[in-house]
């Protein structure tokens, strides 16, 4: 995933140029403008065509880049084809066709995977390359990829992501970044085009912590909005209420007015698997334990989560949470 604009694509192989991009969301007016020194050749890279790396994908795509993808299940790279991506049979192969390589994969141990592993993107990686990983992994992790990859002399930023699929599909993400500073500048066109806003957090695990440490807050909120639904109901409230009267109130978020009306349906149409909540809250409890801080409302709800994965909801959205309450009241 590289170029925002045409143009900014168009001249990829004349190495150094200056290139003019439009991010989707913004006013059409607005423009940003950035002078780029790449390697001839390029492009740029997609591993993990997901729920989130599909439509990152689309929406470089849809910007005029020249992307090539890659994905464990092929038949997921389809759609992108069908818009105009290319596709190389290993991430190896992405990252020594492309300039910028992005990796938006489930967890630490697909992340390493895919850049460390046999074909992995380091084997595609040598000076002058960028790899921009997006996955929700812990800072460790994140380092051990980075060791990888920056050995090849290549550069390397992680890059994890606030916002779920919808903001991603309408180029609303939020970018937790850190790591190499000049590749930060030089991905930052692309990442206006996938985002509405970006960080760059300093060192290598900054973005990884920051990331965990969001997701602990909204795995718990979860929790809580659960057995207020329910509580609520039990007492003979109707809970369609509750979630408007939440709306209007110094507790409103968008999380709450979003999920709030299909929880009360049980229904989970999956934007954040469950299963991704459930490793965010084990890798915040580890960054917690690494730190000597006690977090008894995240230990308490990511009980919670093992239990509904247990239920088999792992791929159902993480506000299935609420069902794994409900086992409780019915085990009583
Ligand atoms: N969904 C969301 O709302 C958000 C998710 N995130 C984070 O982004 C990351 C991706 O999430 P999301 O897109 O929802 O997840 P999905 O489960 O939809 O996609 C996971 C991706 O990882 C790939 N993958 C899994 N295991 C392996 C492996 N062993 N080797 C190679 N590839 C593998 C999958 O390939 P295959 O298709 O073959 O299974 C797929 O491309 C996660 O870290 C998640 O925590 C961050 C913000 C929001
Ligand atoms: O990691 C997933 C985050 C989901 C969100 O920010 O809405």
């Amino acid at each position: 995933m590289a170029a925002a604009s045409s143009l900014l694509c168009g001249a990829r192989a004349a190495g150094p140029f200056r290139a003019a991009i439009t991010a989707p969301h913004q006013p059409p007016s607005f423009s940003l403008s950035l002078s780029l020194s790449l390697p001839a050749g390029g492009g740029d890279g997609g591993l993990g065509l997901g729920i989130m790396g599909a439509p990152m994908a689309a929406n470089l795509l849809n910007a005029g880049c020249d992307v090539t993808v890659w994905n464990r299940t092929k038949s997921k790279c389809d759609p992108l084809l069908t818009l105009g991506a290319k596709y190389e049979p290993s991430p190896a192969d992405v990252a020594s066709s492309c300039d910028v390589t992005f990796a938006m994969l489930a967890d630490p141990a697909s992340a390493v995977e895919v850049a460390c592993g046999a074909n992995g993107a380091a084997q595609g990686m040598s000076p002058g390359k960028g790899y921009v990983d997006v996955s929700t992994v812990d800072a460790a992790t994140s380092k051990l990829i980075g060791k990888h990859i920056t050995n090849t002399g290549a550069s390397f930023l992680e890059a994890p992501v606030s916002g779920s699929k919808k903001p991603a599909e309408d180029g609303l993400l939020i970018f937790l970044t850190a790591g190499d500073e000049p590749l930060y500048n030089r991905v930052a066109p692309l990442l206006d085009v996938m985002g509405k806003s970006r960080f760059f957090l300093g060192d290598v695990g900054n973005g990884a912590a920051m990331k965990l440490v969001v997701n602990m807050v909204m795995g718990s909120m979860m929790v809580s909005f659960s057995e207020g639904l329910l509580l609520s109901e039990k007492v003979g409230l109707d809970p369609n209420t509750l979630v408007e009267v939440i709306s209007q109130g110094a507790i409103s978020a968008p999380m709450f007015s979003l999920k709030g009306p299909s929880m009360v349906k049980a229904a989970y149409p999956t934007a954040f698997p469950l299963k991704h909540q459930q490793k965010d809250l084990r890798l915040a409890l580890a960054l917690a334990e690494s730190v000597s801080q006690s977090i008894p409302t995240v230990a308490a709800a990511n009980e919670l989560y093992k239990v509904a994965k247990s239920l088999g909801l792992a791929d159902q959205d993480f506000s299935a949470v609420i069902e794994a309450l409900k086992a409780k009241e019915q085990n009583k």
